[in-house]
């Protein structure tokens, strides 16, 4: 179990929020980002493992608090499978307090069940897939689309030149998104079209509520993590106190490292937070 100083929030409410998980774990809920937190970020979607000892990192977390959740825009299967969580029935023992909501929170995984439920897509993802070639017909090599079924990725990360790439075809894909009722989110190198009104704020505001959780931290990289702290800081004008933590990286916007109240080295200073947490909760 890994041992060391406490880590050390730059603001007080975000002193507060540590003490508060620690002090009562059994309330507490603990969100998690993937790609970029709990799994470095890398060139193909498909290729993100988790960071060593991640996994491990929130199994034993999962068994110490109140509740333990992802909250990723990536689909709740592809999650489990990267993750290797839930891969039969016998290995979700010592899951039943971890929540998996997958694609901003439109699906949900639970560790006590084993059970998924992920609604119908919008009727505009089939229209945007349908279209989605001839928009990208004179895109540049490397440019790529994850369907995640109920949203659909434009992934640059591959193009000779991201930035121009992404700038080249984001109006015409925010255009194709706005048509078909559905909203264009920026990420690292990608823009998302998506199902309007989930963002991971919803999905965390909901959850604490459901949970009666009353404290809450948050673990994010992008753009996508912004609204969770939002949720944040709305909680703790509830009485419920939170701690919201960026996993640093090249890529990671300002906007997000700039409110954290604790900032740490990408998914290895994740893990390490998590093991010093599961450690002091004990
Ligand atoms: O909420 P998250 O768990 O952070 O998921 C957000 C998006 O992450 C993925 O894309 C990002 O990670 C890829 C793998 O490291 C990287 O290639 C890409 O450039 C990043 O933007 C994922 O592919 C998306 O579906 C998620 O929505």
């Amino acid at each position: 179990m890994t041992t060391g100083p406490a880590p050390a929030p730059r603001t007080p409410a975000g002193g507060a929020g540590l003490a508060a998980l620690i002090t009562a774990p059994d309330t507490a809920l603990i969100a998690l980002d993937y790609d970029g937190t709990l799994s470095p970020i890398v060139s193909r979607p498909a290729d993100a493992m988790p960071a060593p000892g991640a996994v491990e990192a929130l199994r034993a977390l999962a068994a110490r608090v109140g509740t333990c959740a992802i909250i990723t825009g990536r689909p709740v299967d592809a999650l489990l499978e990267l993750t290797g969580l839930a891969n039969g029935n016998g290995e979700r023992a010592g899951l039943e307090n971890l929540t998996v909501l997958g694609q901003y929170g439109l699906q949900r995984w639970d560790g006590a069940t084993g059970a998924t439920t992920s609604p119908e897509p919008l009727p505009g993802i089939a229209t945007v897939r349908s279209q989605l070639p001839e928009v990208l017909r004179d895109a540049p090599p490397g440019v790529t689309v994850e369907d995640k079924t109920q949203a659909l990725v434009i992934h640059v990360r591959r193009a000779a030149n991201p930035d121009a790439a992404l700038g080249a075809l984001a109006p015409a894909l925010r255009r194709l998104a706005e048509e078909n009722g559905l909203e264009a989110a920026p990420g690292k190198r990608v823009l998302e079209l998506r199902p309007p009104n989930h963002d991971k704020g919803r999905a965390l505001r909901e959850l604490v509520e459901e949970r009666t959780a009353r404290s809450v931290l948050v673990a994010g990289d992008d753009l996508g993590d912004l609204p969770a702290f939002d949720a944040v800081d709305e909680l703790r004008g509830l009485g419920i106190a939170g701690l919201t933590v960026c996993s640093d990286g090249p890529e990671v916007p300002a906007a997000l490292r700039e409110r954290a109240d604790l900032v740490v080295d990408g998914p290895l200073g994740v893990v390490t937070l998590l093991n010093l947490l599961a450690a002091r909760i004990g």
